[in-house]
């Protein structure tokens, strides 16, 4: 996942574009990018780092204009050391377009042979997205007559790319001179959304967070397979692009990746995570009798809607044991293990009269690689609690996800090839208990019966698209740079189990 977000207006745009990323802020923490347009000019600012750090000043005051495009990254493809590869991306054929795209490309391979033999273009990094933007420009050139481009045109531009582009994306791109397009996949994998300020002011984005929390009006959720056009002026068309577009959202999103204050495709990710809470508790009290459990204790900050929910089903008080530094990122979203390992016990720190003695239950929402479970459980025994029971909001993370979330081996996945009670022992609580899939999305999903199902590749090994091969994972992870070379060179094809690092 990365965070997007696409502004045309009648007024400067830079600092509602960065308001924006800073609320996007946790969906990438890796690099944060900028562009903005005036009179046909592209002005663009993009480095490494968190939005706080990429923008000073001097960069703010050197984007002009009253349309752009800004991303926040979390890299799942390519090189996540490069610069180059934060995003927007530019060609400047045909028109001038930059881009900006969360989600992954399946087939990205395969497409930048096509671009350099077939359609002489040159693509410049290892990114999945600057293929995209290269496939949606030469789109873009075929669809245009005679160098003019209409609305029709760019609607035939983006029902072209959907034949060609393999797996997920969200986009947004300005056209030079005409306008702000935005456009998702056919199966919505990953989200999208578009509002308006009261000063006409369009915003697409990829989460509703980011409209509400910079003054406008969440509108509606771009439909999957559908691309909205908005002109220089404020006027909005949309069109629906794909030829069998179905709404298969990624469930992980509800699980972790995005705001609990945010409504993806009509579900409030809050209530989301307070019904997979009430599920859980059944799972619980199956398991571990509630008279054994003292108090519920939450691995801030995603499990917190969860396990309140789970407190009040098991009558039980909620307390937080766990307090925050706020200045430390998510780890789950940091490249590469180590520094993963690290920043848990940065992040996290015990007030240790909320164990001492006593039969904890933690809830996190999920566990991937393990890292913080096992961290957070260590903590909890030095604390002095009696006993430690782990309850996970989501089911065992089993598969590889290849839809822009970084689960790129099996063999990271603490939870790959293990019964339970062999990730209990790694984990070394006294009792684990997980969410099962059914129930998972049956708790998110009637919230909105229109879906036609989740997207829940890393969870029940099935992938919407219904295309990635056991070869495409392997390759999709091969040809990945970065993210564990801080760990002496290592590459993810190579990465230690969770447990031995
Ligand atoms: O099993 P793991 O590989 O450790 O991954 C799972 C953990 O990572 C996430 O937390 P994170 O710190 O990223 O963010 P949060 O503050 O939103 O919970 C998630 O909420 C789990 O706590
Ligand atoms: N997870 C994402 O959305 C990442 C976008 C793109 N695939 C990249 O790695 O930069
Ligand atoms: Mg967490």
């Amino acid at each position: 996942m990365c965070g997007i977000v696409g502004v045309v207006s009648q007024a400067p745009v830079n600092q509602l574009i960065y308001d924006a990323l800073l609320l996007l802020q946790h969906r990438g923490q890796d690099a944060a990018g900028i562009v903005t347009q005036l009179e046909r000019k592209f002005f663009m600012h993009k480095a490494k780092g968190m939005v706080r750090d990429v923008f000073r000043t001097r960069n703010m005051r050197a984007l002009p204009g009253n349309s752009g495009i800004g991303q926040v990254r979390y890299p799942t493809a390519g090189n996540a050391f490069s610069e180059e590869e934060a995003q927007p991306f530019y060609v400047n054929a045909p028109f001038g377009i930059v881009m900006a795209h969360n989600g992954n490309l399946t087939n990205a391979h395969a497409l930048k042979r096509e671009m350099v033999q077939l359609d002489h273009r040159h693509i410049n990094t290892e990114s999945d997205s600057e293929v995209l933007l290269n496939v949606l420009a030469h789109e873009l050139g075929k669809a245009s007559s005679n160098g003019a481009l209409n609305t029709d045109a760019i609607f035939a531009a983006v029902r072209a790319v959907h034949r060609r582009l393999r797996g997920s994306y969200a986009v947004v791109a300005l056209i030079a001179g005409h306008g702000l397009l935005a456009f998702r996949d056919p199966f919505g994998i990953r989200p999208l959304c578009i509002g308006r300020g009261k000063d006409g002011t369009v915003m697409v984005a990829s989460e509703s967070v980011a409209l509400e929390g910079t003054g406008h009006e969440f509108l509606r959720d771009i439909a999957p397979g559908e691309a909205a056009f908005v002109s220089l002026d404020g006027d909005m068309q949309f069109q629906q692009c794909a030829d069998q577009p179905r709404l298969y959202p990624c469930v992980f999103e509800f699980v972790y990746l995005a705001r609990p204050d945010s409504t993806i495709d009509g579900i409030s990710v809050y209530q989301a995570r307070l019904n997979m809470g009430e599920t859980l508790a059944t799972r619980v009290i199956s398991t571990v009798p509630p008279n054994q459990i003292d108090v519920v204790i939450p691995i801030p900050e995603s499990s917190r809607p969860s396990a309140t929910q789970l407190a009040q089903l098991l009558g039980k008080p909620y307390r937080e044991g766990f307090v925050k530094n706020r200045y430390v990122g998510r780890t789950f979203i940091m490249p590469g293990q180590a520094v993963r390992k690290k920043s848990v016990r940065q992040k996290l720190n015990v007030i240790a009269s909320e164990f001492r003695d006593r039969n904890v239950l933690l809830v996190d929402d999920s566990i991937v690689r393990g890292t913080t479970s096992k961290e957070i459980v260590q903590m909890a025994r030095e604390a002095g609690a009696r006993k430690v029971y782990l309850a996970s909001a989501a089911p065992p993370v089993v598969h590889p996800n290849v839809y822009g979330i970084d689960m790129p081996t099996r063999d990271e996945l603490v939870a790959h090839g293990r019964t339970v009670e062999e990730v209990r022992q790694i984990i070394g609580c006294d009792a684990l208990i997980y969410q099962d899939v059914a129930a998972m999305k049956k708790a998110v999903g009637r919230l909105n019966p229109c879906l036609h199902g989740f997207e829940a590749s890393c969870f029940d090994g099935v992938y919407v698209t219904g295309d990635v091969t056991a070869e495409d994972v392997t390759r999709l992870n091969a040809g990945r740079v970065g993210g564990d070379e801080d760990e002496g060179g290592t590459s993810r094809l190579t990465l230690p189990n969770a447990q031995e690092s």
